[in-house]
């Protein structure tokens, strides 16, 4: 598979703030590539220096074979972005907007097929304004992929939905991928990106601080599996001082306990609560998620 997306060594200062600082990566023909990342970890900027609409400092970003400083208007007939709702006449028609849209690129495409694809046919006539949020994510995915491009660039693409929108812009997501399109995402849900992504790139202060597929990156992150039970007394703060026990989480009853050996943490769980009088009910091992390693990699790099 080759290298759609090439950033080696990406830099960006907005005066003293080191927004980007260093990032390396690669996106391959026909994934989907997750950025990820708490706000103001620089996504917005690195995602927007590959779309050409933000200048680098320094470093190397090549897309589809261009320099996206260098080639700007070429690049913009080859990728796709899907621009915020919010940038969208409220007044305008979904089939006007297709028009418009369509009128901006050289390229021609069948925009029936597409139409009928995202399921837009019975909403020609509606006013941007008056589709529910799935609906007008759906157009918006429609005006990003209008002149059939190779790299789609998606911003959130489910932010505001509810779940059914959801799950239904997820399948159309995938189905961009399966038909050989290459999709970069930015996203704030951990359960999305897990979902969708083929790989997933974590940013935080500016820095690529892990890259590989979910499922890797939770295997890989020490700490990532916890058990979790309820118990009306348990003393986190004791907990947290068993052998091989990185971190604690209590809400109310429940009570998260984050470890490498699991086993011998349970153990000496059931040993404590027998010593110091307090009830384990509903005990459960639980693998970890992308969330999970999000916040502990918040915690490991604040020093919290
Ligand atoms: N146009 C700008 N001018 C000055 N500083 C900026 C500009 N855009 C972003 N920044 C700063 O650069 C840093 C990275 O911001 P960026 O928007 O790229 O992060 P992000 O990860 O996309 O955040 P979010 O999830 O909140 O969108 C932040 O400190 C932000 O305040």
């Amino acid at each position: 598979m080759s290298d759609v997306i090439h950033v080696e060594g990406v830099h960006k200062w907005y005066g003293d703030n080191h927004a980007v600082n260093g990032v390396s990566l690669h996106v391959r023909e026909g994934e989907i590539f997750g950025i990820l990342g708490p706000n103001g970890a620089g996504k917005t900027t690195m995602v927007e220096m590959m779309e050409g609409l933000r200048k680098r400092d320094d470093g190397l970003i090549q897309i589809l074979g261009m320099d996206p400083d260098q080639d700007p208007y070429e690049l913009r007939e080859r990728i796709g972005v899907q621009f915020q709702s919010t940038s969208i006449q409220p007044r305008m028609k979904v089939g006007e907007a297709i028009r418009l849209f369509s009128s901006l690129y050289r390229k021609k495409t069948d925009t029936g097929r597409l139409i009928r694809a995202l399921g837009l046919t019975d909403r020609l006539n509606a006013a941007f304004e008056d589709l529910s949020g799935g609906w007008k994510q759906r157009v918006t995915l429609a005006l990003a992929t209008i002149h059939d491009p190779d790299l789609i660039f998606l911003d959130e693409p489910s932010t505001g939905l509810d779940p059914r929108a959801r799950r239904e812009l997820w399948d159309l997501i995938l189905s961009m991928r399966d038909s050989g399109k290459t999709v970069v995402l930015t996203t704030h849900y951990m359960e999305e990106a897990e979902r969708l992504c083929d790989r997933v790139a974590m940013f935080r202060k500016g820095q690529l601080v892990a890259l590989d597929t979910p499922k890797e990156l939770i295997r890989k992150q020490a700490g990532n599996r916890r058990l979790t039970f309820e118990s009306p007394g348990a003393d986190s703060g004791r907990i947290l001082r068993l052998p091989g026990v990185d971190r604690v989480e209590q809400e109310g009853e429940l009570v998260r306990v984050y470890a490498t050996s699991l086993q011998q943490v349970a153990r000496s769980l059931f040993n404590l609560a027998e010593q110091e009088g307090w009830t384990i009910e509903g005990f459960r091992f639980e693998s970890g998620t992308l969330d999970d390693l999000f916040v502990s990699m918040a915690v490991d790099r604040e020093g919290v």
